[in-house]
């Protein structure tokens, strides 16, 4: 009999072992799969003072040649407690041939970025090649993120920002660990 809400039949997954496999082209990111938490710090010329948040990252696949990204963070006061939600976003990081990839990234603020970069295994470098804004994001021109697995269960990431007339430079560094 016809079932009108069917369950979606190809779930995502979450580790190079299970099902489904992890396409071919993923290869140079397979190590990334999964979720992913730490504590970092931001700064920008912009802002007063430095800033620690933490944030989660989860990387996914359903066997296609792409991933999955979403990651969400928020503040923190001087003693580690939940300040106030931060950054999200999430997109999709298309695997090419010979670890490169083209990344399709929104965010709630209004901005939606092409980058385009490669990976190795170990190393993600993607910089922007385009940038989209709604007509009242503020002005985002480029990124750099920079992503590095120091061992299999941690991952250090860095973002460097051009916008508000600012010059590329950092603005989020954080120490990711594997979760579960
Ligand atoms: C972990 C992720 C991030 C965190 C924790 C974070 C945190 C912050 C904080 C605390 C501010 C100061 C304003 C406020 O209090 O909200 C800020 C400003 C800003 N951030 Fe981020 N941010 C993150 C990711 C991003 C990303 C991915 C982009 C752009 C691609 C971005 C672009 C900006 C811009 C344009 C400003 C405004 C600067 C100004 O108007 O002076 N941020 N961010």
């Amino acid at each position: 009999m016809f079932d009108p809400a069917p369950e979606y039949p190809y779930p995502d997954g979450h580790r190079p072992d299970e099902a489904p496999a992890p396409h071919a082209l993923l290869a140079p990111v397979t190590g990334l799969l999964g979720t992913w938490s730490g504590r970092g710090e931001g700064e920008y010329p912009t802002i007063t003072g430095d800033f620690a948040y933490a944030q989660e990252v989860t990387f996914s696949h359903d066997g296609r040649p792409f991933l999955r990204y979403e990651a969400r963070a928020w503040l923190l006061d001087e003693n580690g407690a939940p300040l106030r939600p931060s950054a999200r976003e999430s997109g999709w990081w298309r695997l090419q041939a010979d670890g490169r990839v083209e990344a399709l990234i929104t965010q709630p603020t209004g901005i939606a970025e092409i980058a385009v970069g490669a990976a190795d295994g170990k190393t993600v470098d993607l910089s922007t090649n385009d940038v989209a804004l709604t007509p009242t994001a503020k002005e985002v021109n480029a990124t750099r993120r920079r992503y590095e697995l120091t061992d299999d269960d941690t991952l250090t990431f860095t973002h460097d920002l051009a916008a508000v007339g600012q010059p590329l430079q950092h603005h989020l560094s954080v120490v990711l660990r594997r979760k579960g």
